[in-house]
């Protein structure tokens, strides 16, 4: 009996010290399983992925970087423009000549991009570069020296130790398209499946207008409609791009049908009184858009005046889009399809930068009124438009008058934009820090980041699942102080007899 009370008496487990360790120990698990639950699915440290995108537009290029967390959370819009590099000089079409200094007019931009990438991130960072407009022209006009044009980029962006994933001309239901999904992706739209928003993007050399109609199927002219399926929600969207009526084709159309004669002298409603210079015939007509129209026998040169009117400006503009066919139910201009437009509207690029400067932004004024002021503003002399704007381009100052008609004209009578429809239309230029336009859906699509399901929601959301481990785990520590009780007691009574 003694033997055995002696070896009970002498048991590890009976000892105070033993049973304080496993005291510690309990709690330690109980704590380690709380925090795994708290970390669960959020990473210690936060580590960032990165996306290059060259837009080269036929005015200029620009390089834009995106960056989003690394982990698998594609279920939020959470991809964001970190850094914009607007490319020196124009845009790469321009270089048909001299196809190198293409490559090289890109390179200050991709030393750049090598700044604000993280170092050990570069070789894994894919880098895009996508082409509109001006390299869909020179295509048409001369495909050896966009070919040539290409080659030159490829070879410059390949120096460096991004992942360059290749360059190629955006066709431009893609660049409507790809507008439309960075539009909507930014204003958290998708993921949420609320009412979409359309997207006008105006260029130099083209424009797009895309947007969700009601009662479109896509069957009436299946070349206007794109389908998608992005986090569960089928979209149909219609979209079409009009090349030679972004801004600059569409004044050198305008301009174009004032010259049919070749005269020396025109006079032009959208330029300001006063405005005065000589011109090339030659640098006129050297565009795809309106080298057809090229008058015979016209002088070298023609005195391109001002008149500065914005009434008369608006007929010439009416005139280079064509209403007079139309196989479809409804057309917008020059015989392509166009549901009626349909909910709210961002306009961008262009569309931003001229009513941004014209101070035409704010949409909740009547049409008539905007109209006014343009009036106004065309009516404007030129020696006091550019003695108020003497720091902007004077190029783009002269335009400002045909380019502000322009936009009215397009929208009202081009895509039958009523004055009710024209005020949800919203003049931006970003939204949420990064810039509208196409690069970020064509970089989004080309990375498979948006899936065309939703994600699995996890049955519980993460506070649930934490709250209901914490509990547990509260109970796991009750019971084991419970069950630890009787050793407490007898240990204390041992503590006690000594
Ligand atoms: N502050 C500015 C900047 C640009 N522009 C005009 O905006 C047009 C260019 O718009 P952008 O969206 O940059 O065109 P690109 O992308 O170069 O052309 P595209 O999309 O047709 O290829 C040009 O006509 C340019 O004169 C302007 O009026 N004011
Ligand atoms: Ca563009």
């Amino acid at each position: 009996m003694s033997a055995q009370r002696d070896m009970k008496e002498k048991s590890p487990w009976r000892t105070p010290v033993t049973i304080i360790i496993i005291t510690v120990i309990g709690v330690i698990a109980i704590v380690a399983l709380v925090t795994v639950a708290v970390l669960q699915n959020k990473p210690l440290s936060q580590k960032y992925k990165y996306g290059i995108v060259l837009d080269a537009g036929s005015s200029h290029t620009a390089l834009y970087i995106y960056e989003w967390p690394a982990e698998k959370d594609n279920n939020t819009g959470r991809v964001e423009q970190t850094h914009s590099c607007k490319v020196q000089g124009p845009g790469i079409s321009a270089y048909a000549s001299d196809p190198w200094k293409a490559g090289e007019s890109l390179t200050d931009c991709m030393h750049e991009a090598q700044q604000k990438v993280p170092r050990n991130k570069h070789e894994e960072t894919p880098l895009y570069l996508g082409a509109t407009a001006g390299m869909r022209l020179l295509n048409m006009e001369n495909s050896s020296a966009s070919d040539q044009v290409f080659q030159a980029v490829e070879e410059a962006l390949r120096q460096f130790q991004f992942s360059f994933q290749g360059a190629r001309i955006l066709s431009g239901q893609e660049e409507g398209a790809f507008g439309w999904v960075t539009v909507n992706y930014l204003d958290d739209r998708l993921k949420q499946g609320l009412e979409t928003t359309g997207a006008l993007d105006l260029g130099g050399a083209s424009t797009q207008i895309s947007f969700v109609s009601s009662n479109y199927d896509g069957s009436e002219s299946p070349k206007n409609s794109v389908t998608f399926r992005l986090y569960g929600n089928d979209y149909n969207l219609y979209t079409h791009s009009f090349l030679c009526y972004g801004k600059d084709q569409a004044l050198r159309l305008t301009l174009a049908q004032q010259t049919l004669s070749g005269p020396v002298i025109i006079s032009d409603p959208c330029f300001h009184k006063g405005y005065t210079k000589i011109k090339n015939y030659a640098d006129l007509y050297d565009s795809p858009c309106v080298s057809h129209r090229k008058p015979q026998g016209a002088p070298a040169t023609f005195n391109h005046t001002g008149t500065g009117n914005f009434q008369q400006c608006q007929e010439q503009i009416k005139r280079i889009f064509n209403f007079t066919y139309c196989k479809y139910s409804r057309c917008s201009f020059n015989g392509i399809f166009q549901p009626l437009v349909q909910g709210p509207f961002g306009a961008f690029s262009a569309y931003y930068f001229v009513m941004d400067f014209l101070n035409l932004t704010d949409t909740s004024e009547p049409l008539t009124e905007v109209k006014d002021k343009l009036t106004k503003y065309c009516a404007t002399l030129w020696s006091e438009i550019t003695a108020q704007h003497h720091t902007v381009k004077e190029k783009y100052l002269a335009e400002y008058c045909f380019a502000g008609t322009y936009i009215l004209t397009l929208l009202t009578e081009g895509y039958n934009f009523t004055s009710e429809s024209y005020s949800k239309i919203k003049y931006i230029k970003q939204i949420k820090g990064s810039d509208a336009g196409w690069t970020l859906g064509y970089m989004l699509n080309l990375t498979n980041m948006i899936p065309a399901e939703a994600p699995d929601s996890p049955p519980l959301p993460h506070a649930g699942y934490v709250s209901i481990v914490t509990i547990m785990a509260i109970l796991l520590f009750i019971v084991f102080i419970l069950s630890i009780r009787p050793l407490w007691s007898r240990c204390s009574k041992q503590l006690h007899i000594v």
